[in-house]
């Protein structure tokens, strides 16, 4: 008889013989059972582990869950017989994931190491797969940036290419010189090794425009790279903490590849830092820079040097030193451990070590799990919430030598040189020009010193907070406005002393009227933005807000400002990469969707379009300025020449004298801007300059009334809109602007007033900032 025949027809037959029979028939019930119970042991032996495949056909022809009887398939394969006892006990000891002795070609074979654990792995899935069927999930996410099981295991790992002939790369990042220092031993001692055939490289980390030409992606004209990074450690806010997040944010980027650092022959870090003082994170930031550089695929050459230089010091620096140098000698093959860091951290997500399950189901993480699959991160992979400028930073004292006072942990404000030169009745900047602002009633500040670009002309290198999203403490806007007006009311205070200050002047300073939220940094990248305008409004303060148009979405939300100017500091995005550095990849596509805001929904606003003119950088396309211009259509285009004011010395700022335009050439410059607006019919006209700070004002026609330019504002008139709540649009608050302010006027823009000072000494570093 065939298998196929079931069995309870089979005994429900002999009952009903026997029954008929009358039990006469025993011979025939006796066979009978012994039929069925050859039948049975012959259909537990079919069940035994099948393939994958053949689960997978099963599954297939009688729907997810199999057909949950005896199978009557007819082409269906007799399974291989398998035994998993071994496997399943080497798996529970960890065995199958032992390290495999065998030296292999590290470039060659990282992205797909020969193991036989790999092979191991595959077998476990499989059988788990049949073990456990697969739950059904509502939705999938492919977790490249944290799948499992396509990890590479431990290898010894041999390169094809000699360490000596590789391309060495020294970065660093350095706030007080140490970095740097060690950083030059490493180079000057690499170019003692006569063996070493390419000359290697040194680098500030915080000068590379776009990290990712060297940790995403490694530059196409060197090969055989290894890295070698110096660190210090620094618990407040350092540009190292913007480094560390760019490194994590590639590794769980879903969109790249999983280790774009295989690429390199392998990395060293050297961390610096002080063990006396900061016992508990000495170095940590440097052990986050290998932990993180281990992840992204890179192979360790050398072990992370964590160097006390309050203890140690160079000495210690030069011990390590030698110590990598002869490691560049020696071509020994080097272990390879993906997950050791993470093993010592207690992240277990080396599963085929813990004796857990790396069933196939885990290349997919479910949508709900993949909060805890981050939260599963190691010590070294936590980012923590800092304050922004703390008041023992190196950033902090920078500011404040520089005269800003820092409110609260991102808040700062400065009186200008205008404010000054105003109390002393030597004139005001290009706003009184323009707008009637008094410099001796305006007070500069901003609620965010950090920015999401690294401008050429900007003075903050080194030390300045960078980032393109807010991950610092927060402080409550009447904090920041209470503590700004307090800081910029003590530094009037301190000017009574000064010869030549007007008393008159000296008096009304005590009441601010206007602000000037420009300073440095990005003041919409403060989360409270709305709200802090809401407060200067309330207390009749004008506000001019100056924004990088790298931040759409915050400027999309913005509320009423006295003027809304936004930077523009090229035509093209190849120049606007070389002279803003901006952080953000779409930077270019940011600063488009900032200009379609002003032309929309920001179009109620007096948008002002800010040009900084650096020749060398930005003073030629002309035409690509009335692009811009077309897209955003400003009320007001402020043209302004690069100017110097301070010491350039060590701030890492590229631009000399031969940056700075005459004024003349800005005068040029805004005659072939102004031509090229009407040559396409776009309305606007030359309203007013002011030479002394190499200023000139572009306005829209729709300020010229009767024939007269109306660039100045009515202060009194806007609070007044404000106040009655509801909306109105900028040519309701405007007033005429005087003559000797206007484009061509005998005195360029100087209000004869006042008394023209000529400066005696030339000062030597950039500022665009003066405003
Ligand atoms: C405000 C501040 C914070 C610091 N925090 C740490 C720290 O968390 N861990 C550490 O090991 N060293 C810390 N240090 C010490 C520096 O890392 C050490 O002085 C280092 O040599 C500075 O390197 P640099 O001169 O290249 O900037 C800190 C120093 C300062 C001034
Ligand atoms: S100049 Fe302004 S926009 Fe540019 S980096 Fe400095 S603060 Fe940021």
């Amino acid at each position: 008889m065939s298998n196929s025949i079931p069995s309870s027809l089979v005994l429900f037959t002999v009952l009903s013989v026997y029954y008929l029979s009358g039990g006469r028939v025993t011979i025939i019930l006796l066979v009978s059972v012994i039929y069925i119970l050859f039948n049975k042991s012959q259909i537990s032996n079919s069940t035994q582990i099948p393939s994958q495949e053949s689960s997978k056909k099963e599954k297939k022809e009688h729907g997810q869950g199999g057909c949950g009887k005896l199978c009557t398939c007819k082409d269906k394969k007799i399974p291989e017989k398998k035994t998993l006892s071994g496997l399943k006990v080497k798996k529970q000891f960890g065995l199958i994931n032992k390290q495999q002795d065998i030296a292999i070609d590290f470039t060659q074979t990282f992205a797909k190491p020969i193991s036989s654990t790999k092979l191991n792995e595959e077998i476990i899935s499989k059988v788990d797969a049949i073990e456990k069927p697969k739950k059904r999930v509502p939705k999938l996410f492919k977790s490249k940036g944290i799948t499992k099981n396509s990890k590479p295991a431990s290898s010894m790992t041999k390169a094809e290419t000699s360490l000596l002939d590789s391309n060495v790369v020294i970065f660093y990042s350095s706030l007080t010189g140490s970095s740097e220092r060690a950083a030059k031993s490493i180079f000057n001692g690499l170019e003692t090794i006569k063996t070493l055939q390419n000359k290697p490289q040194l680098i500030n980390i915080d000068e590379i425009i776009d990290l990712d030409d060297y940790f995403l992606n490694t530059p196409q004209n060197l090969d055989n790279l290894i890295y070698c990074l110096v660190l210090p450690s620094y618990d407040v806010d350092s540009p190292i903490d913007f480094f560390l997040q760019t490194l994590q944010d590639t590794y769980q980027d879903f969109r790249v590849d999983k280790y774009p650092l295989k690429k390199l022959l392998g990395f060293t870090v050297l961390g610096l830092g002080d063990s006396e003082s900061w016992n508990d994170k000495f170095c940590y930031q440097a052990k986050k820079t290998d932990y993180w550089l281990g992840k992204l695929g890179a192979r360790r050459i050398f072990p992370v040097g964590e160097i006390c230089m309050k203890t140690g010091g160079d000495p210690k620096v030069k011990e390590w030193v030698d110590l990598f140098l002869d490691a560049l000698k020696d071509d020994e093959p080097i272990l390879y451990e993906y997950s050791d860091s993470d093993a010592e951290d207690g992240d277990d997500d080396d599963d085929t070590k813990t004796g857990g399950n790396s069933s196939s189901d885990e290349t997919l993480v479910d949508v709900e799990d993949m909060g805890n699959m981050m939260k599963k991160t190691s010590s070294l992979a936590e980012t923590e919430t800092k304050q922004m400028v703390a008041k023992n930073s190196p950033t902090y004292n920078s500011l404040t030598k520089q005269g800003y006072t820092v409110v609260g942990s991102h808040s700062g404000v400065k009186i200008c040189r205008w404010t000054k030169s105003a109390l002393r009745g030597r004139g005001s900047c290009y706003k009184f020009a323009f707008y009637g602002i008094k410099s001796h009633l305006c007070m500069e500040t901003t609620p965010s010193l950090s920015c999401s670009n690294k401008c050429v002309f900007c003075w903050r290198h080194g030390t300045n907070p960078v980032g393109t999203n807010w991950r610092w403490e927060v402080d409550q806007p009447d904090v920041i406005l209470n503590g700004a007006l307090q800081g910029h009311y003590s530094k009037i205070k301190q000017m009574r002393g000064v010869p030549g200050v007007v008393a008159e002047r000296f008096q009304e300073a005590f009441r601010v009227r206007h602000c000037a939220l420009s300073l440095v940094g990005e003041p919409i990248f403060y989360p409270y933005i709305n709200e802090f305008l809401g407060m200067l409004h309330e207390k009749e303060i004008s506000s001019f807000l100056v924004c990088n148009a790298q931040h759409p979405d915050q400027l999309q939300s913005l509320s009423k400002v006295t003027q809304l100017y936004v930077s523009i500091d090229a035509a093209s995005k190849t120049e606007l990469k070389k002279i803003d550095r901006p952080l953000f990849k779409d930077y270019w596509e940011r600063m488009m969707r900032c200009l379609d805001i002003l032309r929309t929904t920001q179009s109620h606003q007096r948008t002002v379009f800010r040009l900084t003119l650096v020749k060398g950088f930005n003073m030629t396309e002309v035409k690509g300025y009335a692009d811009l211009v077309e897209k955003a259509r400003p009320a007001l285009i402020e043209i302004k020449g690069a100017t110097f004011c301070g010491s350039s010395s060590g701030n890492g700022n590229p631009l000399t004298m031969q940056n700075i335009p005459f004024y003349e050439e800005c005068q040029n410059f805004v005659r072939a801007l102004n031509d090229e607006l009407n040559a396409r019919g776009f309305g606007y006209g030359i309203a007013a300059e002011h030479a002394h700070s190499c200023c000139i004002l572009v306005a829209s026609n729709d300020f010229k009334i009767n024939g007269e330019w109306h660039t100045h504002i009515d202060y009194a008139k806007f609070f007044e809109l404000l106040k009655s709540g509801k909306p109105f649009d900028k040519l309701e608050y405007i007033s005429k602007t005087p003559d000797w302010a206007l484009w061509g006027s005998e005195g360029a823009g100087f209000n004869p007033e006042d008394t023209r000072v000529k400066r005696k000494s030339k000062k030597t570093t950039f500022a665009t900032n003066d405003y």
